[in-house]
């Protein structure tokens, strides 16, 4: 089942036009959370293409072009006379005013973040919500004249036209990015828009995404055979689920204990993963090839290339091996499926334009000489969206909402070298924080807390009368809904005590435990 299904399908199809925004996958999010079905197309698409999708609605996205320069993105032409309702957003909004007639200028107004916007009238966008409200702004560039035949609706102090509407064309531009959290009633506008506007039935459901995914995966996969990267994460165990629908037992997991995980964790995944599923599960002992390969590294890119290229020697050696047990002699394991999600892709620079903050091992990190063609179901979705699906497909919860752990593990945990020495010394302070905050009933407030071993630094301290040289460890807990933006948890001091108590107590090289009270931005999750 593809977008371009026939207009018998049960679903609308809503294509947002990318102008190299931040935000499109966003967008295509927030389409979703409308029970909307979405996809994203780039803006160089030529509208025959887009309209054999069978689009009911277009979101044109913002984007970091001035629509007067040179080589600023176009709308396709003749999009506007398709007779698709269509909502411009920031940028879109900017190039549908130009385009038809309307005036766009850099008025040295410019306006980033929270701002107030006045609703001037009644129409389809703000129906029924307040006439003040909050929305939030990322622009330079102003429309400061609609196009005829548009009415303007909402207005802030440094943008007279803010927001316009045409709906006898069914054309509705914005200023402000609706699909942000920040914007007090975003949601209720792009519901206003899909459904009002454009006449989308909100019929689009995880049941939806599964088939969809699942024949995605079936005609890339074909005949042939694939092995998943198992880590008992979340991610990569509904990834495999998708898989295995799809191909059934041409897939065989492979899950690496690399050295790097928490204790605890092989047992656990060997355990639930093959319980639940009943996928083919490998398990492979890689500890000495990944410390060997991470001897005298600190660099924390440095470290998750060579995690990404490990991983990868590991699955190679485990396709042979697959084939060898099954005596399939002569076939070949062309695919490798990777749990990765949309900010995976974003961090590690590889949305339209975004930068590169850290190489996530399973994206950026990957070597070059890479053999296998990659199935990433989940590539376009954040974790809550895959939580759902998860769901969906049947796991149990302690799986669904199980907390994310990153795949290059407690090497970039340990600030400094990684060493036996310091991963025993942060497996074990790592455990207590677990049990105690799951004792707490935290597990679920919490989205992740990385314990991170400072092992290049040393403090003083007294314990039993003496001097003590150890290592502080930093506690860092936060709450995040996809963990692209982040706040650090504000965890009961009860806890937080009986946290450091009991790892300077019972954890002989630590001395000192500290909490990290850094919002994302500008810290990230984990320390490197
Ligand atoms: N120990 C491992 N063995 C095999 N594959 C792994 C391992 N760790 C990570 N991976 C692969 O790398 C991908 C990305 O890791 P990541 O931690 O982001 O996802 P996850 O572990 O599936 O879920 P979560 O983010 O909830 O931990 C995984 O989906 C999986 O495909
Ligand atoms: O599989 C992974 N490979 C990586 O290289 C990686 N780096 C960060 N993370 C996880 O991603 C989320 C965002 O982390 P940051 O705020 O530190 O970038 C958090 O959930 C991190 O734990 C990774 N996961
Ligand atoms: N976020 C955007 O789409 C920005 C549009 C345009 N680059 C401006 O600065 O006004
Ligand atoms: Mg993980």
């Amino acid at each position: 089942m593809t977008a371009a299904a026939s207009a018998d399908a049960t679903f609308d199809t809503v294509l947002v036009v990318d102008f190299g925004a931040q935000y499109a996958q966003l967008i295509a999010r927030r389409v979703r959370e409308c029970h909307v079905h979405s996809e994203i197309v780039p803006a160089t698409m030529p509208v025959a293409d887009m309209m054999a999708r069978n689009p009911r609605a277009i979101i044109l996205s913002g984007g970091p072009a001035s629509v007067y320069a040179e080589d600023a993105p176009q709308v396709p032409a003749g999009l506007f006379d398709t007779g698709v309702a269509t909502l411009g957003i920031c940028y879109g909004f900017q190039t549908m005013v130009q385009e038809l007639g309307g005036t766009v200028e850099r008025t040295g107004r410019s306006e980033f973040g929270r701002t107030q916007l006045d609703v001037s009238a009644e129409g389809v966008l703000f129906a029924r919500t307040p006439t003040s409200q909050t929305v939030w702004m990322s622009h330079g560039d102003s429309v400061t004249r609609a196009p005829d035949g548009f009415r303007t609706v909402a207005a802030t102090d440094s943008t007279p036209v803010a927001a316009i509407e045409n709906p006898a064309r069914g054309l509705y531009g914005v200023q402000f990015h609706p699909e942000v959290l920040h914007t007090e009633h975003g949601q209720e506008l792009l519901r206003h828009f899909l459904y009002e506007a454009a006449g989308c039935r909100p019929t689009w459901t995880m049941v939806n995404i599964v088939e969809e995914q699942t024949e995605r995966v079936r005609t890339q996969i074909g005949g042939k055979r694939a092995i998943c990267a198992l880590s008992g994460g979340v991610d990569s165990a509904v990834a495999a689920a998708v898989v295995q629908r799809a191909i059934g037992e041409r897939l065989t997991c492979v899950f690496v204990d690399h050295g790097l995980l928490r204790a605890g964790e092989v047992e656990q995944v060997e355990k639930d993963f093959v319980s639940v599923t009943g996928a083919r599960l490998k398990v492979v002992d890689a500890q000495e090839q990944f410390l060997h390969a991470l001897s005298g590294v600190s660099d924390p890119e440095e470290k998750r290339r060579i995690v990404g290229r490990e991983f990868i020697r590991v699955f190679e050696q485990a396709a042979r091996e697959v084939v060898a047990e099954d005596g399939a002699e002569g076939e070949e394991v062309e695919f490798l499926v990777q749990g990765t999600l949309y900010p995976d892709v974003v961090e590690s620079g590889g949305g339209s334009g975004a930068a590169n903050i850290k190489s996530h091992h399973n994206v950026g990190g990957l070597p070059e000489d890479l053999q296998f063609g990659l199935v990433e179901p989940l590539r376009e979705l954040f974790k809550d969206e895959v939580r759902q699906l998860g769901a969906e497909l049947g796991l149990p919860p302690e799986m669904v909402w199980r907390q994310p752990f990153p795949g290059p593990g407690l090497a970039i945990r340990i600030v400094g070298e990684v060493t036996r020495d310091r991963l025993e010394t942060l497996r074990a302070a790592d455990a207590i924080a677990r049990e105690e905050l799951t004792r707490a009933g935290l597990d679920r407030d919490i989205w992740q807390c990385p314990v991170v071993l400072l092992a290049d630094v040393r403090s003083v301290g007294v314990q039993g009368d003496g001097r003590t040289y150890g290592h502080p460890v930093v506690l860092r807990p936060v709450s995040s809904e996809d963990a692209m933006t982040a706040d650090w948890s504000r965890i009961p001091y009860e806890t937080l005590a009986t946290i450091s108590n009991r790892i300077t107590n019972e954890v002989r090289e630590i001395n000192r435990v500290t909490l990290d009270v850094t919002s994302k931005p500008p810290g990230t999750i984990e320390w490197e």
